[in-house]
C-alpha cells in the first residue's frame, strides 16, 4: 500500500550531558537527509526541538520495496534531570523502545541507573548506545569498547533486558566545538539496530479516545493544535474532545497525520487535533479524551511493587511523590497485604476486590524489610514466616492526594523521593504499581472507605486470677481500667490450659472480666487455679488487696493465661471488634 505510514515511539533516556540530544539530532537529521523530507513546519514552530520530539522515517522492515511502506520513529529525546520522571511516565505507554545513552568514557552513573529502573517498568525492549567513542584514544577504542560492553551486559544481567543489544556510536564527536560538518559516527548501524529491534505492536480502534498530548500550539486563521500520540480508541473529524484538566468539550475541526489531512485515527497514531477557540497556553500536555470517559479521584488503590534499588522502607502514613500519567502530586500511602492465609494467592493485575479481607502493614512487606514488620504476634504462623522472607505474592495501597488526578483507570502510578538529593547516587523511584479502583467522592473516607475491609490483627494477653465455679473464671490484666470491657462481650478467648472461653461482662471497676466456660474447667485447670487461691489465701489481706492492682503476679507454673485475638477494621467508623479465626 503506497504511503503506508507506521509510527513508533522511541525513548531517549541517559544520564545528563551523555548526548541524548546530540544523538536525537544525529538520527534525525541523517535518516531524513538520507531519504525522507524534513519537516519545516515543525522546525518553523522549533517546538519538537523544545520539547524532545523528533522524528525520522525508515522504510519499514520487511517492506518489498523502499519507500512503499515507511515506519516513523518518533524519538521521545528526555530533557533535564527533575523534570525526567515526569516526562517519561507520561510518554511510558506511547514508548515501544528505550534507548539508554550511556557515555563510554564513564559507564554507568546514578542517572543511567534510574533510566533502566523507568524502562523496566514502562518498556519491554532496550538498546544500549555507548556514546561519544571518538573520546577514546584511537589505538585503544576497540578495547575499551569492548570492556563497556562487558560491563554493560554484566549490568543487564539482573534486568529484563538480559542480553540486549549494546552498540557503540559518536552522536556528535570532537564535542560542542567541533564543526557542524563533523560527521556521526556508527548512526546507520544503530538505524539498522533500530529496524530490527522494532516490533509494530498491535493497535486496537476500540475503547474510549485517550490522547497524551505533547504540545499544543495556535496557528492564525485556523485554530488551536494539540499533538500527541493517541493512547487508545479512535477518533473522526467532527468528534467532540474533552480537555478533562480544564473541563471544556470541543469539536475537532481538523486533522493532520504527517502533514496530511486525515478524517480519522486510532491508537498508536501520532495525530494534530485541531479545535477552534482555546488557548494554547492552558495546555501545555496532558490528555484528551472522550468526553466524560475519565475521570477525577482524590484517592486511589493501588498495586505496588517496591523498586528494589530504592533504600530504605515504605511506611505506612509516608508522602511519597506519585506520577500518574502526566501529573505527579504528593500522595500519603497506606500498605495492605492479602489476609495471611491468601498469601500464595494468585496476583490479580487488573482490578481490585472489594469482598475481600485485607491485612493491614505498618509497611510494604519484602525480604530487607521482613523483620521490621513483625507485629508482637509470636504465633502468627505467617507474620513470623514474613520474617524468614516469605512475602505475599500482591501488595496494594491506598494513595490519598493531596490534589485530585485526573486518569484512566489502569494507569501506571510511579512512587518516588524527587526531593531526594540528585547527587546521593541513590534511586529516587521507590515504587511502582497501577491504579486499579480510583475513588471519585470527595468524601470517600465517609462513602467508600469503609467498604475496604483492610483490618488490623489485635491480639491480648491477660491471666485467669480465679474461677468462680466450674463454667467461669474471672480475668484480669488483659484490658486497661478505663476500657470499655462491653465491646468485648461475646468475644473468645484461649485459656493456656486449652479451654475456650467467651467474655461474658465486666467485673468490678478494675478491669476484670466475667469468662463463661461453655465447656466447663477440667480438673488440672481447676487444681491450678486452687492452689494459686490457696497460696494467695495465706498472703493475707494486704497482699490479696496488691494482687487485684497487678502488683504481684502468682508464679508461673500456676498462672493460667488468657489470650484474645480480634481483627479491627482500619476504616470502620464504629471501630468495631470482630472475632478472628
Ligand atoms: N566528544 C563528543 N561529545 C559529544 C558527543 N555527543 C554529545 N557530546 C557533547 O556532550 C555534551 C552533552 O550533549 P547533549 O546531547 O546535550 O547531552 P544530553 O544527554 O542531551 O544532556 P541533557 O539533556 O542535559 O541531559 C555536549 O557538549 C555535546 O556536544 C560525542 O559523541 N562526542
Ligand atoms: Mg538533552
Amino acid at each position: 500500500m503506497a504511503g503506508r505510514r507506521v509510527n513508533v515511539n522511541v525513548g531517549v533516556l541517559g544520564h545528563i550531558d551523555s548526548g541524548k540530544t546530540a544523538l536525537a539530532r544525529a538520527l534525525s537529521t541523517t535518516a531524513s537527509t538520507a531519504a525522507f523530507d524534513k519537516q519545516p513546519q515543525s522546525r518553523e514552530r522549533g517546538i519538537t526541538l523544545d520539547l524532545g520530539f523528533s522524528c525520522f522515517a525508515v522504510p519499514l522492515p520487511g517492506a518489498a520495496e523502499p519507500g512503499e511502506a515507511l515506519l516513523q520513529v518518533t524519538l521521545v529525546d528526555c530533557p533535564g534531570h527533575a523534570s525526567l520522571i515526569r516526562t517519561i511516565i507520561g510518554g511510558a505507554q506511547i514508548i515501544d523502545l528505550m534507548m539508554l545513552v550511556i557515555d563510554v568514557t564513564k559507564g554507568m552513573q546514578t542517572q543511567s541507573a534510574e533510566c533502566l529502573v523507568i524502562g523496566q517498568i514502562a518498556c519491554q525492549k532496550l538498546i544500549v548506545v555507548l556514546n561519544k567513542i571518538d573520546l577514546l584514544a584511537e589505538e585503544k577504542r576497540q578495547t575499551a569498547i569492548d570492556k563497556m560492553t562487558k560491563k554493560m551486559q554484566k549490568t543487564l544481567e539482573s534486568t529484563k533486558f538480559r542480553g540486549a543489544p549494546i552498540i557503540p556510536v559518536a552522536a556528535k564527536p570532537g564535542g560542542p566545538e567541533a564543526p557542524e560538518t563533523e560527521a556521526p559516527q556508527g548512526i546507520p548501524e544503530l538505524i539498522e539496530l533500530l529496524r530490527s529491534q522494532i516490533s509494530i505492536p498491535t493497535r486496537d480502534p476500540s475503547g474510549p479516545f485517550l490522547m497524551s498530548v505533547d504540545h499544543c500550539f495556535s496557528i492564525k486563521g485556523q485554530g488551536t493544535v494539540m499533538t500527541g500520540t493517541i493512547l487508545s480508541g479512535s477518533i473522526s473529524l467532527g468528534d467532540s474532545v474533552e480537555i478533562p484538566a480544564l473541563k471544556v468539550v470541543k469539536k475537532v475541526k481538523s486533522m493532520q497525520m504527517f502533514h496530511t489531512p486525515v478524517t480519522t485515527a486510532m491508537q498508536g497514531d501520532r495525530l494534530g487535533i485541531c479545535v477552534t477557540q482555546f488557548d494554547p497556553k492552558l495546555l501545555e500536555r496532558g490528555l484528551v479524551c472522550a468526553p466524560e470517559s475519565l475521570h477525577t479521584v482524590h484517592a486511589a488503590i493501588i498495586s505496588v511493587e517496591k523498586i528494589s534499588y530504592f533504600r530504605g522502607p515504605l511506611q505506612t502514613k509516608a508522602k511519597f511523590h506519585i506520577t500518574v500519567g502526566h501529573e505527579t502530586v504528593m500522595g500519603r500511602l497506606l500498605f495492605f497485604s492479602p489476609a495471611p492465609d491468601s498469601f500464595d494467592r494468585e496476583p490479580v493485575l487488573d482490578s481490585f476486590d472489594f469482598s475481600q479481607e485485607y491485612l493491614f502493614q505498618e509497611q510494604y512487606l519484602c525480604k530487607d524489610s521482613a523483620s521490621a514488620v513483625v507485629d508482637s504476634n509470636e504465633t502468627n504462623k505467617r507474620t513470623s514466616q514474613a520474617a524468614e522472607g516469605y512475602c505475599p505474592r500482591q501488595q496494594w495501597a491506598l494513595v490519598e492526594f493531596e490534589k485530585p488526578i485526573t486518569c484512566p483507570r489502569l494507569s501506571l502510578v510511579i512512587g518516588s523521593r524527587l526531593d531526594a538529593d540528585i547527587h546521593a547516587n541513590a534511586c529516587r523511584l521507590a515504587f511502582h504499581g497501577l491504579l486499579l479502583h480510583g475513588l471519585e467522592d470527595r468524601s470517600y473516607t465517609e462513602s467508600i472507605l469503609p467498604t475496604l475491609k483492610v483490618y488490623k490483627l489485635k491480639h491480648k494477653h491477660g491471666l485467669v486470677e480465679r474461677a468462680m465455679d466450674d463454667y467461669s473464671v474471672i480475668g484480669r490484666s488483659l484490658f486497661k481500667k478505663e476500657t470499655n470491657i462491653q465491646l468485648f462481650v461475646g468475644l473468645k478467648v484461649h485459656l493456656s490450659t486449652g479451654e475456650l472461653g467467651v467474655i461474658d461482662s465486666a467485673f468490678g471497676q478494675s478491669g476484670k472480666f466475667k469468662v463463661h466456660i461453655p465447656g466447663g474447667l477440667s480438673p488440672e485447670s481447676k487444681k491450678i487455679l486452687m492452689t494459686a487461691v490457696k497460696k494467695r489465701g495465706r498472703a493475707g489481706h494486704g497482699e490479696v488487696a496488691k494482687q487485684e492492682e497487678g502488683t504481684e503476679r502468682p508464679e508461673p507454673a500456676q498462672h493460667v493465661g488468657l489470650s484474645l485475638s480480634f481483627k479491627r477494621y482500619v476504616f470502620d467508623t464504629h471501630k468495631r471488634m470482630v472475632q478472628s479465626p
